[in-house]
């Protein structure tokens, strides 16, 4: 079985980590790096993979996954350098890092992949989008492919969508975290206790999502569902035109999107 490495033990390190494993994959085929010891060897011990430097793992690994920030990238690219050898898969996870800058700073000819994940993987419902570089074959983004797979769905894109994949599913997560936070609020500002707002907001949005994916109905026709003329939740949306809501998550997620570019010309 080949070695994966994984660069970066932090939040997608880890849930990267974890998927493989739930997923079959070996301990033993697991390797992971950090730059702090006692982080990356916690990690290490509670998944029973092996702890290991940079140029280490990378020379062990048919497979490296690169999980730093962008704005560490190039330092790391510099490190892996001279260990990356023919035929290693090199997959980033780093938003608006593009292949050509991965390209440019690996031996010539690496096989790249540009991959944007995000958290809800670490309960197998993530959703990445994936495209190749200039030297990836099939079968290099096939293996990219099976890794997000462990994990959740996958999209193959062009890399000018990867920009908007970013803006839309890799930060996507905490859009929905705070509108879940504003709706737990509004319960308590309305006399629920905490714990019971939590669990009305939790289970409404799991079955709301659910809906859309069960149903495969537009989110136009769920939401008249619901909405009763001259009734409760035509009110309420009323306030969120009002408020331009709607407009407002348009505007958020172009600034992501161009964020995403920004951090591909080194603008930390
Ligand atoms: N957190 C998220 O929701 C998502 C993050 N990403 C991308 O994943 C990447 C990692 O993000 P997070 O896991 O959130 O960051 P993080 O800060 O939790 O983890 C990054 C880890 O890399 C380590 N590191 C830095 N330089 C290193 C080096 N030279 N060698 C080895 N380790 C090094 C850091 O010590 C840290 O533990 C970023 O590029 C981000 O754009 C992509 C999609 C979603
Ligand atoms: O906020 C960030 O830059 C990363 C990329 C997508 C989600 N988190």
């Amino acid at each position: 079985m080949s070695t994966t490495a994984i660069f970066g033990a932090g939040v997608m390190g880890e849930t990267l980590v974890s998927g493989l494993i739930r997923s079959g994959r070996e301990p033993g085929d697991l390797v992971v790096t950090g730059r702090t010891p006692d982080k990356v060897n916690a990690l290490a011990q509670r998944y029973g993979v092996r702890a290991l430097s940079n140029a280490e793992a990378a020379d062990l690994a048919d497979t490296l996954v690169l999980c730093v920030k962008p704005q560490d990238m190039t330092g790391l690219l510099d490190e892996l350098r001279d260990h990356v050898a023919p035929g290693n898969t090199v997959i980033s996870l780093a938003a608006g890092i593009t292949t050509e800058l991965l390209e440019s700073r690996l031996p010539e000819g690496t096989s790249v992949v540009r991959v944007m994940p995000n958290t809800p993987a670490l309960v197998d419902q993530g959703m990445a989008g994936i495209s190749p570089g200039r030297h990836c074959t099939e079968e290099h983004l096939a293996e990219a492919e099976a890794l997000l797979s462990s994990c959740g769905k996958v999209v193959r894109l062009a890399e000018k969508h990867l920009d908007a994949v970013t803006a839309i599913s890799g930060s996507g997560p905490a859009y929905i975290f705070y509108v879940v936070e504003a709706m737990i609020e509004a319960g308590v500002v309305l006399g629920l206790p905490r714990a019971t707002s939590t669990e009305l907001v939790v289970q409404t949005l799991y079955g709301a999502a659910t809906m859309l994916r069960e149903t495969g109905e537009h989110p136009t026709v769920l939401r008249e569902q619901v909405s009763s003329p001259g009734g409760t939740t035509v009110a309420a949306l009323r306030q969120l035109d009002d408020h331009k809501v709607r407009a407002a998550f348009v505007t958020a997620i172009e600034a992501a999107a161009a964020r995403s570019k920004q951090l591909a010309s080194g603008q930390g």
